[in-house]
């Protein structure tokens, strides 16, 4: 086979000038990748510690960078520079642009580590170091996207079955709803998994969170961002077991009781009703907005208030000290999904405008 030469036969001098090229091709496709991640560290997060680690790795690979290394390069004999994957040219969401160029440096590191062993022995321990320091840096970044993204969240669809789903869903997305949960009771699997794996695509291209209804198997199966579980599905902590820490899940409560008890159950977000009695839920009693105001006072996690809320009844949910709404049919049976959203997102994101200037003046205040 023609090229193909067997290692032992190498010479050692024959070998550096390949040792030197594989060196420096991974050193420039490290410190790429870490500067893509830099910027989202500096201009998306505002990070100064995160955008602080990034910079310190990519000047320890500078250092690393020698003229020796730089000068073996050979760009128009390198047959991989014509090489490219289809997937190179696909990037869906932002964490996807992330996880690839994290997966990027941390590949990179590992050439790096194993063949800089043979051209300078410490380059093994300073590329192991450094690709630990990134396994790291991905963690810090990417755990707790979803709870950040959630904290930032006020309004919750909760899908209905319907043939224009995706159009609703989308059209809900264009309005600026932050959570879409996909619920569907009656449909085959090989459906339901062909709508959520849809739906998941769909919210993570604008940014919103997607969570499935009752099943933690299809909402493993399409990477969704977590499950949403009432008083009679799975219990939270064996929801948790198979989740893990990143996904989120939301747990439905009727009464003080319930609440009490999800609120210890390692849930990340409560669902508080029905509010009002809705044929969503048949038979089900509503809770009123007295529920709504226990749960304003008691609950310390983010909790959406639920059950036949609608623009005409909005402000006295809000009134009654709810923040965050879930919502089936205002959205999903609208004639203009795109607009209810746009109201309902815009009395939501007042209400909250008045609550944080009212919550700043009473900080000002007791320090005068
Ligand atoms: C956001 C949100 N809150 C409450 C529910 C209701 O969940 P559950 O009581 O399990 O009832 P079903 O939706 O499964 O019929 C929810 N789905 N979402
Ligand atoms: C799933 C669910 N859980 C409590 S109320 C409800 C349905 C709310 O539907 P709608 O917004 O159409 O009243
Ligand atoms: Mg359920």
């Amino acid at each position: 086979m023609e090229g193909v030469v067997p290692m032992g036969n190498q010479e050692h001098g024959a070998l550096q000038p390949v040792l030197c090229r594989i060196l420096d091709a991974n050193l420039d496709r490290a410190r790429e990748g870490l500067r893509i991640i830099e910027e989202w560290c500096r201009f998306g997060l505002n990070s100064g510690a995160l955008t602080e680690v990034c910079k310190h790795l990519r000047q320890e690979l500078a250092i690393w960078h020698t003229a020796e290394l730089r000068s073996a390069r050979d760009t128009p004999g390198d047959p991989g520079t014509e090489l490219t994957h289809p997937q190179e040219a696909q990037r869906t969401d932002l964490q996807q642009v992330l996880q690839v160029n994290f997966c990027r440096v941390q590949e990179a590191l590992r050439v790096l580590e194993e063949y800089g062993k043979l051209y300078q022995p410490e380059m093994g321990t300073a590329f192991k170091q450094m690709r630990y320091q990134v396994y790291t840096l991905e963690s810090n970044l990417l755990a707790g996207h979803r709870h950040q993204r959630l904290l930032r969240s006020h309004l919750y669809l909760v899908t209905s079955p319907t043939e224009s789903l995706p159009a609703v869903v989308e059209a809900a997305l264009q309005g600026g709803v932050d959570v879409v949960q996909y619920r569907d009771k009656n449909s085959d699997d090989g459906v339901r998994l062909q709508n959520a794996k849809q739906l998941c695509h769909l919210c993570h291209q604008y940014g919103a969170l997607f969570m499935v209804n009752d099943r933690v198997d299809l909402a493993l199966a399409v990477d969704a961002d977590g499950v949403h579980l009432g008083q009679q599905d799975l219990p939270v902590a064996v929801a948790r077991q198979l989740l893990g820490q990143q996904r989120l899940i939301g747990c439905s409560t009727t009464n003080p009781d319930e609440l009490k008890a999800a609120l210890q159950s390692g849930a990340d977000y409560i669902g508080v009703g029905p509010v009002y009695e809705t044929p969503t839920k048949a038979g089900k009693a509503a809770t009123g907005v007295e529920y709504v105001r226990y749960a304003a006072q008691q609950s310390t996690l983010p909790w959406f208030a639920i059950g036949g809320i609608d623009p005409n009844n909005l402000q006295e949910v809000l009134t009654a000290g709810a923040e965050r709404v879930a919502v089936v049919r205002a959205i999903m049976q609208a004639e203009q999904p795109m607009l209810v959203t746009q109201y309902l997102v815009s009395q939501l994101s007042h209400v909250q405008m008045i609550r944080d200037y009212n919550a700043r003046m009473s900080m000002v205040i007791s320090h005068v």
